[in-house]
């Protein structure tokens, strides 16, 4: 059996709490109907319980999409409803032994913030790595010092994986990350936050297409 394949173009992480009210169920629903590529269930105030219930119910509309779904930091929850992959911070899981944890064909997302971390996740058996924050955000309000556009030049240029952006990015900056070797971009609140949910997300899907077709970026894992 081959690895699971992943889009990176627009991943939308999730956080119900910017969600103004509305069911993650439907945010995502519209997320995908606007071209989400990858869908991440990030939700850190959750119970066990929420979050298993959460993912079931992502599960099914990403399944039927064929968006893939990635869980942030829970491998357990990540196979009890048998998600596309797990995404580990420097703070989780140990990427070699999620890797050990979850097989050879799930996906391992690693997030990595220097060059160093970045190539150790590559041999621990990252398929891709998200970023520390390159610019500021609210979101994440424990985030490391920014990268800026050089420090992610410098880490998608240490590594032979795709690294996607996250961390302050939306459709005024996503075609900046992209130049400098992003494969993709990851939002939060571009997308939970948004009035229009579907048509922000189509707006992002819109400036990575463009930008992809024109040659800069790379789409998925090599
Ligand atoms: C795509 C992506 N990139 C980075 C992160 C951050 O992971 P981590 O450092 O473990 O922080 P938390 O998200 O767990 O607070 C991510 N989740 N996704
Ligand atoms: C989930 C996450 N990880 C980060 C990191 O620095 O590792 S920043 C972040 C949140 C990004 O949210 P927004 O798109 O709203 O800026
Ligand atoms: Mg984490």
């Amino acid at each position: 059996m081959s690895r699971r394949v992943m889009d990176l173009s627009v991943y939308v992480v999730t956080d119900r709490d910017l969600a103004r009210g509305r069911p993650l169920d439907s945010v995502v629903a519209a997320a995908i109907a606007g071209g989400a590529t990858a869908i991440q269930l990030r939700e850190k105030r959750a119970t066990t319980r929420e979050l298993v219930e959460l993912a079931q119910a992502l599960r099914r509309l990403t399944h039927q999409a064929g968006v893939s779904l990635i869980v942030n930091d829970r491998i357990d929850v990540a196979l009890a409803v048998d998600a596309d992959g797990v995404h580990v911070g420097q703070d989780d899981m140990p990427a070699r032994l999620a890797r050990q944890l979850i097989g050879p064909e799930r996906i391992l997302g690693v997030t990595a913030g220097t060059e160093e971390e970045a190539r150790r996740a590559q041999e621990d058996g990252a398929d891709y790595l998200g970023c520390t924050a390159v610019f500021p955000t609210a979101t994440k309000p424990d985030h490391r010092e920014p990268l800026g556009l050089d420090g992610l030049q410098r880490l998608a240029r240490a590594v032979s994986i795709p690294v996607v952006a996250i961390g302050g990015i939306h459709a005024g900056n996503a075609a900046d990350v992209l130049a400098r070797g992003a494969a993709g971009i990851a939002v939060v609140s571009a997308v939970m936050a948004a009035d229009d949910v579907e048509s922000a997300t189509r707006q992002l899907r819109r400036i990575v297409d463009e930008v992809t077709t024109h040659g800069a970026g790379r789409r998925s894992r090599p």
